[in-house]
This record gives structure tokens, sequence and C-alpha cells, in this order.
């Protein structure tokens, strides 16, 4: 094991030895997902330490937390006298909710905002807390997380195991969904339906129970895949969903913190890279019939990060045309991705290009 390796490690053990948990850090907790998620993570009474980076508002918000008699020590902090860096210092899980949501008329400048934002965030986390977990929810994450995994690269420090896209909300749609259309809505928390593929759209694709009738299969797949949708035009213009994807968040985070206390057997689906897994992506390629390089799958977590992705498995006739028409927009969007970045660093070498 590298020195640098080794003292990380050590520094870790030394700081759980003496009942610290996991450094964690929200990006953009002030706004309409980054509040209630912060809330969440000050409930869970195994954080110690949250820290709390905006360009707006994060001291106020770090305050009312502060007064809630959990565990967490709370700090807000804002982009002057080096926030992030001060933010990111010991951080070893970094959840990323910052960027602009969906609006009804707002499309390319999304990506174009967010990629931005995501850019200069994950500069901030491969420059001072490189061994960190990086939790990306900003979309569009079928290209965000690409981003976040260039610039890694750009630093040298990228390790394929640690960065997560957050698809979580997907599944817990379509938990939802498919208990209220078995007729047992209050069985939600146990229906377990894994994401496939990517984060919301064509690209997200789940095996539902057989049990289900093919007229109520097709607009259960149409009503998870656009489950966003649904939130986006009830909110009128007011943004797209945060508390659902607050709720979401915070049950990735738990089983990644978890994962990295040491507790075994912690499977959750994520938007990774298949590098993470060289085995699981051999099997799983051999499944899609394509090359991908991130994909959603089950992930097993462990105190490194990806342990193994799981392979698709049984699905049926059905499910298999579903993951296969993801393939084509999978590719297009994690190729915006890596393409934004590695055009912005062009641009910073020649800056008159
Ligand atoms: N992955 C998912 O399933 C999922 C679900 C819902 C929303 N989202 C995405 O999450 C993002 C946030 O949504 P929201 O509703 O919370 O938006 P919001 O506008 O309410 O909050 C975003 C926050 O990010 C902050 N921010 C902007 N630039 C920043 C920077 N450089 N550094 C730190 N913070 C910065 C803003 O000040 C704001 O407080 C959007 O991109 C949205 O599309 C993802
Ligand atoms: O739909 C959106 O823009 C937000 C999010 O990706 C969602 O699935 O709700």
């Amino acid at each position: 094991m590298a020195r640098l390796e080794r003292g990380w490690v050590l520094w870790r053990i030394r700081r759980w030895a003496a009942g610290c948990s996991p450094g964690t850090v929200v990006l953009g907790a002030a706004g309409g997902i980054g509040q209630p998620l912060s809330l969440l993570l000050k409930t869970n009474p195994a954080i110690t330490e949250l820290a709390l980076f905006d360009i707006v508002n994060t001291p106020g918000v770090a305050a009312d937390l502060s007064h809630i008699a959990t565990p967490a020590k709370v700090v807000g902090r804002l982009p002057p006298n080096d926030g992030l860096k001060e933010t990111l210092t010991g951080a070893e899980v970094v959840v990323i909710p910052a960027g602009v949501p969906r609006k009804p008329g707002l499309r390319d400048d999304l990506f174009k905002i967010n990629a931005g934002i995501v850019k200069d965030l994950a500069t901030g986390i491969a420059t001072v807390a490189p061994k960190a977990f990086v939790l990306v929810i900003s979309n569009p994450v079928n290209s965000t997380v690409p981003i976040v995994a260039e610039v890694f690269k750009k630093h040298g420090v990228y390790d394929p195991k640690r960065i997560f896209g957050v698809t979580t909300l997907d599944v817990v749609r379509a938990s939802t969904f498919v208990a209220e259309i078995i007729g047992k809505p209050g069985s939600a928390p146990d229906v377990v339906v894994p994401v496939i593929g990517g984060h919301s759209g064509v690209t997200s694709s789940h095996p539902l129970p057989d049990s289900i009738a093919k007229d109520t299969f097709d607009a259960l797949v149409k009503r998870i895949q656009f489950g966003g949708d649904e939130v986006v035009k009830a909110k009128d213009g007011a943004g797209s969903a945060t508390l659902s994807m607050a709720y979401a968040g915070f049950e990735f985070a738990n089983k990644v913190i978890r994962a990295i206390k040491g507790e075994k057997g912690i499977v959750a689906p994520s938007f990774v890279a298949l590098k993470a897994d060289p085995a699981g992506a051999e099997a799983l390629t051999k499944e899609l019939g394509a090359e991908l390089e991130f994909f959603s799958s089950n992930v097993e977590l462990g105190p490194e990060g990806v342990v193994k992705i799981h392979p698709l498995g049984k699905i049926t006739q059905g499910e298999t045309e579903l993951v296969k028409a993801a393939v084509p927009e999978l590719l297009t969007n994690i190729k915006t991705g890596t393409t934004y970045v590695l055009e912005k660093y062009e641009e910073e070498k020649n800056p008159k290009l």
C-alpha cells in the first residue's frame, strides 16, 4: 500500500475509534433538495459531523439545524474565505444536490449550468478530499457522473469505486407505484424494484413483478420512467422533485455510510463506472450486447466503495427490450458529459480557441 493510502486508512481507523462518523458534506445544501436532505442527515445519530456548503444561506440553515438534539455537529459555509475548501477538508461522503432544477422551457441550459457547477465542485473534491465517496444528485445524472469522473481523471485521483450517480428516486417511485398497483400501498417499503440503465426517462428501466398485467405494466413503466414530469407539472414552474429526492438521497447516503463503517452485504442500485468491477462489467456487457462506460445496476457496497456490480439477472423479454432501448440514449448522455469536460480543459489550455 502506498504511503499516502496507508496514512489515510490509519486516519480513518483512528477517527472511528474516537467515535466519529464518516465526515458528511452536502454541496448545494440551501436548495430545495439540500435543506430537507441536510435535515434528514442531521437526524441520523450515526452522523457526527455534517458540513453544508452553498453559494447562499448555509450559515442560516446550519444554525437552524444545529438546534436539533442529535449528535451531528453542523457547520454551514459560503464561497468566500475558502468556504468550499474548508467544507471539504476531512470529507468522506460528499452528496451533491447543487444545480438548477427543471422548469418549463429550460432544456439545454440546464445541462450547461449544472455541468459547470458540477465540474467546479468536483474540482474542489478532487483537490481537497480525493478519497471521498461522491454521490451525485445534480441532473442530468447520466451526464454529471461522467463529468465528475473526468475531473478526477484530470487530477490523477480517479477511483471508479467511489463515484455514484444517485438513482434511488427511481427506485423509491417504483416501490410506491408497484405497491399501489398490487393493492398493498402499505407494503411499499418492502417492494424492492432495482433501477437498471440510468436515471429517468427511457434510460431507467425496472424488473417488475410477473403478476402485473400487460396493460397495467406499460403504464406503470412509463409512470416510473417519467415520474419527474408528474412532479414538475404539479409544481407548475416552481421546480422539480425535492422532498422525495431528499428522502431517496438520504436512503442512499445511509447505505454508503453503513458500508464505509464495515457493514457487509449492503446492495443498492446506483449509476457507476463499470470499471469499478471488471468481472461484473464483463457479465453485464454480455447481457447488454453493448459496451457502456457507466450503467445503473444493483451494486454491492463496501468500505472502499463498489465491491461488485450485479448482472441484470433474470428479466423478462419485455424488460430486456426496455434495457436495450435505454442503451443508445445512455451512450449519448455519457458522451455529452465527458465531451463537456474535455472541451473545457482544451479551452483552458488554449484560451483563444
Ligand atoms: N437525481 C435525481 O433523481 C434528482 C431528483 C430531483 C432533482 N434533481 C436535481 O437536483 C438539482 C437540485 O435541485 P433542487 O430542486 O434542489 O434545486 P434548487 O435550485 O432548489 O437548489 C439548488 C441549490 O444549489 C445551489 N448552488 C448553485 N450553484 C452552486 C455552487 N456552485 N455551489 C454550491 N451550491 C450551488 C443553489 O444556490 C441552490 O441552493 C437539480 O439539478 C435537479 O434537476 C435530481
Ligand atoms: O425530473 C426532474 O427533472 C427531476 C428528477 O430527475 C426527477 O426524476 O424527479
